[in-house]
């Protein structure tokens, strides 16, 4: 009987415990013994079946010899970082869906794992239910990455899709995405882009090797996106989504940020829609590779994190290689892009042309909605300096 433990008991924690006591059976097989849930690390006890096996004491999970492994599922950084470094100086594996935790201090607790020859796997944390990080790292293992880009969160996805498609307003679209257990335990991380920024360094620093600091990653959520916008950008054939995007550029350095774009609805990623998310790595041998499906909720993330455990009990004699350098040299931000904007301002089409020359007239009533040529973002911000711009977003040209 393998033992282990869960630290944070909220959704996904409680949905850890739901999918080891659903497959309990499928699981044992795999590993040839039965996973028992020993110990769960909670704040406020909760009653319930599960309130026997509750504490709030570290220590109880620290210095148990039978847990040999640990689910961290708390989120934030304080509580977390310091009880994952405990168990794993402690010689525990640990399990986490964390992004804000790997994204910022992954590379140090890698570190240690690798020292105490222990795993620390965390694939729950890009893509909830989607396997990606597993896939990025060992199936595409042969090529070069070029570019990861994608959907990152559910709940401004979720959001979107409702404001859009059903005409809800944002504050009843978020409190459902939040009943859902969709968001943050701070739903401002998901709303301003921030959320989906944590999970593009992950995705960088697995796809380049290097470390890619949050604080560098220009973040932009849809807090500043209109409705107006969306129906223009519908009209002209294209859908509005969130992206996180990470690039290697051609000189060797790596860029990446997060932003509202326009897609061409033709894409594939342009009909993801709810709370699924979708993230397509663009390999040099493979192309382009789309992993799609729920970006969040209990169970699709515990299916992930749990799958995760199963991977770390198999390879506890030999560890699962995984990781990137903490050095971030050679990041750039992404200003000198050469991408098409849409603009819509308060102004003429004149004003626009004066502006940019050549562009593509989206909507002329009043205020213009306008497509410029593919231009690098300062100079796109240079060139609207003098216009009354109302909204402007990056066009997704693959
Ligand atoms: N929800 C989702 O769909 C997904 C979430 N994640 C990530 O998973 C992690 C957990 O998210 P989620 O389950 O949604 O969050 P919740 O807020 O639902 O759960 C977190 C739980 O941790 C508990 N907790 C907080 N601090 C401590 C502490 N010091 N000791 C013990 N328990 C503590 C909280 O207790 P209390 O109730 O007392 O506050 C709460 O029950 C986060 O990192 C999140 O980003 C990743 C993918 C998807
Ligand atoms: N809040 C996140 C949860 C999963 O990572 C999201 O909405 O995507």
């Amino acid at each position: 009987m393998i033992q282990i433990a869960i630290m944070g008991f909220g959704t996904v924690g409680g949905g850890v415990a739901e999918v080891l006591s659903r497959n309990g059976m499928q699981i044992a097989q795999k590993l040839g013994e039965e996973v028992s849930l020993k110990t769960i690390l909670v704040r406020h006890f909760k009653d319930g079946p599960y309130r026997p096996r509750m504490t709030d004491d570290f220590a109880r999970i620290e210095n148990d010899p039978d847990l040999s492994v640990v689910v961290e599922t708390i989120g934030g950084v304080d509580a977390a970082y310091e009880y994952t470094r405990r168990a794993l100086e402690a010689g525990k594996h640990v399990v986490t869906a964390n992004k804000q935790l790997v994204a910022e201090r992954g590379a140090e607790l890698l570190k240690l794992a690798k020292e105490k020859n222990v795993n620390y796997l965390f694939e729950a944390s890009v893509g909830g239910g989607i396997p990606i990080l597993r896939p990025l790292c060992q199936c595409m293992a042969a090529n070069q990455i070029e570019e990861v880009y994608g959907i990152l969160n559910g709940t401004t996805n979720y959001i979107l899709t409702r404001m859009v498609r059903t005409g809800a307003f944002f504050t009843d679209a978020l409190r459902e995405a939040q009943a859902k257990g969709y968001a943050e335990a701070d739903p401002t991380a998901d709303i301003e882009g921030i959320d989906a920024g944590r999970k593009t360094c992950i995705l960088a620093d697995l796809a380049f090797g290097q470390q890619v600091l949050p604080e560098s990653v220009p973040m932009e959520g849809i807090s500043r996106l209109s409705l107006r916008d969306v129906k223009v950008a519908e009209r002209a054939g294209y859908r509005i989504k969130l992206l996180g995007r990470a690039m290697r550029l051609p000189d060797g350095s790596r860029t990446a940020y997060v932003a509202p774009h326009l897609i061409p609805e033709d894409a594939p990623i342009a009909t993801v829609e709810d709370v699924f998310n979708a993230i397509v790595v663009k390999g040099n041998a493979t192309g382009e590779v789309m992993f799609y499906g729920r970006g969040a909720g209990a169970l699709p993330t515990a299916s992930a994190v749990v799958a995760d455990v199963i991977d770390a009990l198999q390879h506890r004699e030999k560890r699962k290689e995984i990781g990137w350098s903490d050095n971030s040299a050679g990041f750039v931000g992404p200003e000198t892009l050469p991408m098409r904007f849409y603009f819509r301002i308060d102004g003429s089409l004149t004003d626009a042309a004066l502006a940019f020359g050549q562009v593509e007239v989206l909507s002329e009533d009043g205020e213009t909605a306008f497509l410029t040529e593919p231009i690098p973002g300062n100079e796109a911000a240079n060139r609207a300096r003098n216009l009354n711009v109302l909204s402007k977003f990056r066009v997704l040209d693959t």
